[in-house]
């Protein structure tokens, strides 16, 4: 999603409607308000603390790691959860954590981003990769094994490599930029595929808290198109190339279906979060249970953890 398409402009000479001082800059597309720069970019910022506040996501003192790919999302909450850590003195020990997939053309170039990122914002910067940490990089093994199936599994190692990551890292927590687009994308998701294990976990905000790092979410109610106006406006230095493997069609029809029902109403998309949250499954229902992998004990419910000639030969097999 490029600024250009989400930065409507309000007619000429209009007040903010929050300041009623400043000439309206931007349409929120949360609200469909018209308002200054500055009163958006407060507006953004202190709607994130309260989601911060109101769910207890960080104590003071603990280490946290931001998962940084680069992309619009993650440098966007690398550098407002940095200005909120300062402002509000949450008293936070933060860390830039990447994952390098090993995907030329795509991560090499993100990862570039991030280091300038890390830089830019002081955050020390942790990353680790498929190919250290599994033998493999993504590039040898869709050369290997063809375009099937290729974002599931890289997902699956990609979170234990974040886990692993963080360990290595020693911190308490690992905060992610998945949005409230993302969220409801997902609930959607797992409705149409009748995953309700998925579905009764998917909007947590805090997952993994039984666990050795548990993840937030701290941009579970912030919008899509309002992460890249802020992005655009505050001028930040983020990566906007796809991953050039298997667009997953699936999550891209539930992406544009939210997208066509956001622009009729755009209160749809915490709509669909709310249902996902309020969801309540009868207690009688036999539920799937998450395990842990008997090779290294990370959390796992759908393979054993990676390893070396392991992990190709559950990708042929699966795929
Ligand atoms: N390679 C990676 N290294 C570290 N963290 C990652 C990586 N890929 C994804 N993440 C984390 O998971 C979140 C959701 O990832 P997803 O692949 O859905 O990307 P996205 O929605 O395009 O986010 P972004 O704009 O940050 O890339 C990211 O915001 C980031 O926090």
């Amino acid at each position: 999603m490029e600024a250009e398409e989400v930065v409507a402009k309000p007619p000429k000479g209009r007040f903010c409607t929050i300041c009623n001082q400043r000439r309206a800059a931007l349409k929120r597309p949360k609200t469909l308000e018209q308002i200054c720069r500055e009163c958006f970019y407060a507006v953004f910022e202190e709607e994130i603390h309260g989601v911060i506040v109101d769910n207890q996501l960080f104590k003071p003192g603990e280490r946290v790691a931001i998962g940084a790919s680069g992309g619009k999302d993650s440098t966007v909450l690398a550098y407002v959860l940095s200005e909120l850590n300062r402002r509000h003195n949450y008293g936070l020990d933060l860390f830039l954590l990447s994952v390098d997939e090993g995907i030329t053309g795509y991560r090499d170039d993100s990862l570039e981003t991030v280091k300038r990122n890390e830089i830019q914002y002081g955050l020390p910067l942790k990353v680790v990769s498929y190919k250290d940490l599994y033998g493999w990089t993504m590039d040898e093994i869709v050369k290997l094994i063809g375009l099937k199936n290729n974002c599931t599994f890289c997902g699956v190692f990609r979170r234990q490599a974040l886990d692993r990551g963080a360990t290595l890292l020693k911190v308490d927590k690992l905060v992610t930029g998945h949005n409230a687009d993302d969220i409801a994308e997902t609930v959607l998701l797992n409705i149409l595929r009748g995953d309700i294990a998925r579905l009764s976990r998917c909007t947590s905000i805090t997952t993994g808290e039984d666990g050795p790092i548990p993840r937030c979410k701290p941009f579970k109610y912030t919008y899509e198109k309002e992460i890249v106006m802020y992005a655009y406006f505050k001028r930040l230095d983020y990566f906007s190339t796809e991953c050039i493997y298997s667009p997953n069609a699936y999550r891209g029809f539930a992406r544009e279906f939210i997208k066509d029902l956001e622009r009729i109403r755009p209160r749809a998309i915490l709509d669909i979060i709310k249902s996902g949250e309020d969801f309540r499954i009868s207690t009688s229902t036999k539920m799937p249970e998450q395990g842990n992998c008997e090779r290294c004990g990370y959390i796992s419910s759908q393979f054993s953890v990676p390893s070396s000639d392991f992990l190709l030969l559950s990708m042929v097999l699966f795929a």
